[in-house]
């Protein structure tokens, strides 16, 4: 059995002539390689347990090749840096996302020896999928609120004013935009925080059961009734209620709810008296209640009784600079719930989520996010393992002039990246760019200079936009 430690150095090997002249022979199988290039043909034919790879702040395509080089396989990477390129953020980000950790320069050869056994040792015992074990839930972060663009700022300002004045509050916006969340956010900075937050969900209460459900009712009420049941609003008592779906109200039922709004006080079914209930009513609803109004379906005075304060959660499409982070944190809590190697998002990944739509929104976000920590089996999330594809996408979706702007642009280089079989200087003579003009496109497309090859051209030319496969 080979019980050498295999390690692969990549750069100038005059940087690494003093570790290696202090590593012990028979413990270290080394290999060398000059440039990311041959690294890639070394590492197809071996697998090493550990990787010493140089760093450099300034090429924004060399960290590209480092990022397609080191997105596979189970080796364990180190980057050797200097002090000032850790300042920079796409070298932070680099690290964090893709290497086991770091040494700087000038290198230290003991700690350098240190690290590298224990990446090896690390790279040994690193489980397999199959072998990789749930851990716990990190139980705070189930009602955190994630988000920095302006938009999502002014809703924090909203739930802090809405929270402290205890009138009820009509919660807007489509699916999956966070209006629970919202819910939970005003109960959570009220002055009602330390009493229950209850959440109903109107629509999915059975017609024969609101009116107990949400009253409770006597022993002997009706058939069936056979104790005395507090209903959801007593149960509530100095905390807040939150009617989701409050457009799905039956008629009947909605007449109960103004008169509870009115007085505060509830009838259990088959009870003589009413009871005094202290509690905070919050509605939301995705339906243009004003609409359902018009149309007969909701009572004009419940209306104006819940519609008091109103607060709107914004679709995601309108606030693109949260998604990174809304990815990031989804991203890191289903870590932590279970093990994985996949260490973050491709550049490319990123781009695409910034350009699609999101029609379910965060929860729609949520799930694309688990999913592709399931399906993905590097170390990076592509936007293949999100669902994310760029293709025929325009025909059918109504796009800004911006963002077709951008597609034809992002078109236009990858197909001459393809025709040029990667070589960026012929391809920005081609399209009457400088260099550094189409290394910037390059990155902030996220485009993946390799994939200009590999791709068929055709289809490269065809339209690059974002394809939501139909599930
Ligand atoms: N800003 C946010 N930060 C982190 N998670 C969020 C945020 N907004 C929403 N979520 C999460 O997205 C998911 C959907 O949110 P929520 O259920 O509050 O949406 P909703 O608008 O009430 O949806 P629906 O109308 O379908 O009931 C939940 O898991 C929620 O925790």
């Amino acid at each position: 059995m080979d019980t050498s430690r295999r390690l692969i150095l990549i750069g100038e090997r005059r940087i690494y002539l003093h570790i290696t002249a202090t590593m012990t022979p028979y413990k270290w199988s080394i290999d060398h390689a000059e440039s990311t290039f041959d690294a890639e043909r070394l590492l197809q034919k071996k697998n090493y347990h550990t990787g010493l790879i140089i760093l450099e702040s300034h090429s924004s395509s060399h960290h590209q090749d480092i990022e397609i080089l080191i997105n596979t396989g189970k080796t364990l990477w180190i980057a050797l840096v200097d002090k000032k390129s850790l300042l920079t953020k796409d070298i932070r980000r680099l690290i964090g996302q893709l290497f086991h950790t770091y040494i700087t320069f000038p290198l230290d050869e003991e700690k350098a020896n240190n690290l590298l056994e224990n990446a090896a040792e690390m790279a040994r015992i690193m489980p397999n999928d199959e072998t990789a074990k749930p851990v716990t839930t990190h139980k705070e972060n189930d009602y955190c609120m994630v988000g920095e663009s302006a938009t999502i700022r002014r809703l924090y300002r909203d739930i802090g004013k809405i929270a402290s004045v205890d009138a009820p509050v009509l919660i807007t916006g489509e699916s999956g935009t966070g209006k629970e969340l919202t819910a939970r956010a005003i109960h959570d900075n009220s002055p009602r925080k330390k009493g229950p937050f209850n959440a109903v969900n109107c629509g999915a209460l059975p017609s024969g059961l609101i009116q107990s459900e949400l009253f409770g009712h006597e022993k002997g009420a009706f058939t069936g009734a056979t104790h005395r049941k507090e209903g959801i609003i007593e149960s509530t008592c100095k905390g807040t209620l939150f009617l989701d779906e409050i457009g799905d109200l039956p008629l009947d039922m909605q007449v109960n709810l103004l008169r509870f709004l009115e007085n505060h006080r509830v009838l259990r079914v088959g009870g003589l008296t009413e009871i005094p209930v202290d509690v905070r009513v919050l509605a939301a609803t995705h339906v243009n209640l004003e609409k359902a109004v018009q149309e007969g379906n909701f009572r004009d005075d419940l209306y104006h009784r819940i519609n008091v304060l109103q607060i709107n959660t914004p679709p995601l499409r309108e606030r693109p600079e949260d998604i990174e982070p809304l990815a990031t944190f989804f991203f890191r809590k289903f870590t932590a719930e279970k093990a994985t190697k996949v260490r973050g998002f491709s550049r490319e990944s990123l781009v695409l989520m910034r350009q699609y739509a999101w029609p379910g929104n965060i929860r729609e976000l949520i799930n694309r996010v688990r999913r592709a920590m399931v399906m993905c089996d590097k170390r990076l999330i592509t936007p293949d393992d999100l669902g994310l594809e760029r293709r025929q996408y325009a025909s059918r979706h109504r796009l800004t002039l911006e963002q077709a702007r951008d597609m034809a642009e992002c078109d236009a280089i990858k197909a001459a990246l393809a025709r040029n079989k990667s070589k960026v200087i012929h391809a920005a003579r081609e399209l009457g760019v400088s260099r550094v003009t189409l290394y910037r496109l390059i990155d902030k497309h996220g485009i993946d200079r390799c994939c200009g090859t590999a791709a068929d051209e055709a289809d490269l030319c065809s339209a690059n936009i974002i394809r939501l496969p139909s599930s």
